[in-house]
């Protein structure tokens, strides 16, 4: 039996995946050979010897070590742009409370105690000009990351009739063929700052981004500004924030990361992480991350991995083995040679590299056993071998 250590609620969709005749899944398996989770930050202690891979339920890996299971030959997948939609709309959800007084006007219609449906009706009439708000129609939205969630959401946008700004300087070229031509380009992020009267951030949790809305570019700021974040909480430096909305530079903070020292600031909106949480989304996650596995345990295939390359190969009637190397010349060769010196024909193979890794799909005409894995483990460079 294949073991799958699950961290987080995963939707039953995603687990019904793995079939029970060949797979044992739950929070409380120890030694997996792969580990499916959400947002649990995931420690190097956590990940035993025996893990293979790691598939994240959603877009951020920033909870997991990826370093380290690079390192170790673990290769990690996520499941890019299955809750993109889900995301969309909540930012829509941010837009509209950013813009209107519905959570106070809400607040103000539940705390009335009038009996009388006439005297309520005058004070619902009279109340309701301190909730007066804008609207989206004709203003600007800047979109800070332009993949998955931040593509859907500057279309969203144009057709709600804004004009939209995006700034993204590592686009992928899948994701700008998803955006519209409408989308105007800022050159950097302070001159989108500079520009717009909504800001919403969709990049990931990385060193580049980290803190990245901070004093200086707060300061680049139209005055007014309201602010998006859906992304990660690390992104915006709180401290800055809080000043920002004490002058009034920033109107609106709405974030689905709440911290202690956002609490009880009434210009900030604060959710439970809750821009994944549909239904829906849920079940995208992990379908596409139980699928992934799946293919990956059992047929070594790589798809949608964030350390590891892409690559995939067609069963052949053989068996197969599969190993991963530092990215230098003639390991490849040296595995063949060895496997040549054993008098054991190759049938099929795919080596793939990215960065300083490489990895290599093989396929052979004879059962690899503990004497061939440890051959090719013992050809220098190679750190991973796993017969499929
Ligand atoms: N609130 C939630 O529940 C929720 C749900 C999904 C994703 N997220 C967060 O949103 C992030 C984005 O998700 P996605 O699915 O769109 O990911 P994605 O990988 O499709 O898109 C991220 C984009 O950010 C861009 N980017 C990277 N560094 C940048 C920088 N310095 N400046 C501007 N752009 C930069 C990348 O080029 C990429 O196009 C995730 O990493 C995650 O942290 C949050
Ligand atoms: O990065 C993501 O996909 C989101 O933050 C969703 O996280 P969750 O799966 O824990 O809701």
């Amino acid at each position: 039996m294949r073991k799958i250590r699950t961290y987080n609620q995963i939707s039953s969709r995603g687990l019904d995946r793995f079939s029970r005749d060949s797979y044992e899944v739950g929070s409380e398996i120890a030694q997996p050979e792969a580990i499916l989770l959400r947002s649990h930050k995931l420690t190097v202690d956590q990940i035993p010897d025996s893990v293979n891979a790691i598939a994240r339920a959603g877009a951020g890996v920033n909870n997991i070590p990826i370093d380290e299971c690079t390192h170790n030959g673990v290769v990690v997948f996520n499941t890019p742009g299955a809750n993109a939609n889900a995301v969309k709309e909540l930012v829509l959800a941010g837009l509209l409370l950013s813009s209107r007084g519905i959570c106070e006007g809400m607040q103000y219609v539940q705390a009335l105690t009038e009996n009388d449906p006439a005297i309520l009706n005058k004070e619902v009439e009279k109340g309701k000009k301190a909730y007066a708000g804008v609207e989206l129609t004709g203003k600007t939205l800047g979109v800070v990351g332009l993949g998955a969630i931040g593509a859907n959401v500057a279309n969203m946008a144009l057709e709600l009739g804004m004009e939209v700004i995006g700034y993204d300087p590592a686009i992928s070229v899948e994701a700008a063929w998803r955006l519209s031509s409408d989308v105007q380009r800022a050159e950097n992020l302070g001159a989108l700052l500079a520009k717009c009267d909504y800001v919403t951030l969709h990049v990931p949790a990385i060193e580049a981004t980290k803190g990245m809305i901070n004093s200086e570019a707060l300061s680049s700021a139209k005055q007014g500004l309201k602010l998006l974040n859906f992304a990660r909480g690390e992104i915006v430096d709180n401290d800055a924030m809080l000043a920002a909305l004490e002058v009034g530079k920033v109107a609106r903070y709405i974030s689905d990361f709440p911290s202690l020292e956002l609490l009880g600031n009434d210009k900030v909106s604060l959710l439970p992480h809750l821009g994944a949480s549909t239904v829906e989304a849920e079940e995208n996650c992990a379908i596409m991350g139980a699928n992934q596995l799946v293919d990956f345990l059992e047929n070594g295939n790589i798809k949608n991995s964030v350390n590891f390359p892409q690559i995939r190969m067609e069963r052949t009637h053989g068996y197969r083995l599969t190993f991963a190397n530092d990215n230098v010349p003639k390991v490849l060769s040296q595995v063949l040679a060895l496997l040549a010196d054993m008098n054991i024909n190759v049938i099929d193979l795919l080596n793939k590299s990215r960065n300083d890794i490489a990895y290599t799909i093989l396929d052979i005409e004879q059962q690899p056993d503990a004497q061939l894995l440890a051959a090719v483990a013992g050809v220098e460079h190679v750190f991973h071998v796993r017969a499929v």
